[in-house]
């Protein structure tokens, strides 16, 4: 099966292209005030143009109004919005039906508890991605750089497709491929050279590390 590579919090063109080339299947924009990743709707949909088909643009909110996710619909034109604040299944539903998009809702994982969320939101959301909880002191729900325990998957139905993101960067993702069997993975601070600075050779020492990671057989599309 394909392995998704998701390259979140780009901020440039040229990390845009360094992403796409290289094979990330999408890109990730944030809209989130607070964050350093943190892109206007107007930067956003004029970096848009900057991403080649048939890589996907996803854009991250956190619980955002209908009026903010309408706006990102219509002027941003993502293929896809990932939603990483508290929102309920009900609000992923209405989410996805106010803005007609698919909606990848991410969950955060501290304890094995926290999966048996999963089922409740697989039935709203057309995809899961699992993130590492926000640390105490942290302002932000993501791009914290931190793992979770990945031996909590054990927990998870072998049968839920899921997005692992927290804490990946070029010196791990070859073990977690070794190990573990996500659909995808997302990643942002593990490709920075400082909060919301991606770095082009991060960038390409990750593809590195994943064309030479495998026991598990998978293709970078
Ligand atoms: O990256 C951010 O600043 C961010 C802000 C608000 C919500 C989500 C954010 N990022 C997401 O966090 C994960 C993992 O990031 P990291 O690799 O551990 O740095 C990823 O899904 C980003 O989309």
């Amino acid at each position: 099966m394909a392995l998704d590579i998701k390259i979140c919090g780009l901020r440039t063109e040229a990390a845009v292209a360094a992403a796409a080339a290289r094979g990330a299947t999408h890109v990730g924009f944030i809209h989130f005030p607070r964050s350093p990743r943190h892109l206007s709707l107007d930067e956003m949909a004029a970096l848009r143009p900057a991403i080649p088909a048939p890589v996907k643009l996803v854009v991250v909110l956190v619980d955002p109004d209908d009026a903010l996710v309408e706006a990102v619909a219509n002027r941003v034109r993502p293929d896809i919005l990932q939603l990483h604040g508290k929102e309920s299944p009900e609000r992923v539903a209405a989410v996805k039906a106010l803005s007609g998009l698919p909606v990848m809702k991410a969950l955060s994982v501290g304890a094995a508890a926290d999966l048996l969320a999963v089922p409740r939101y697989a039935g709203a959301a057309d995809r899961i991605l699992l993130d590492a909880k926000q640390p105490k002191g942290s302002d932000l729900p993501g791009g914290n750089g931190v793992a979770f325990d990945w031996d909590l998957l054990a927990g998870l139905d072998p049968a839920q497709p899921y997005i692992l993101s927290g804490g990946l960067n070029p010196g791990n993702v070859a073990a977690v491929l070794a190990r573990l069997e996500p659909a995808g993975i997302d990643l942002s601070s593990g490709v920075e050279s400082a909060p919301g600075v991606k770095d082009l050779r991060l960038i390409h020492a990750l593809f590195d590390a994943i064309g030479a990671a495998s026991p598990i057989e998978r293709t970078v599309s």
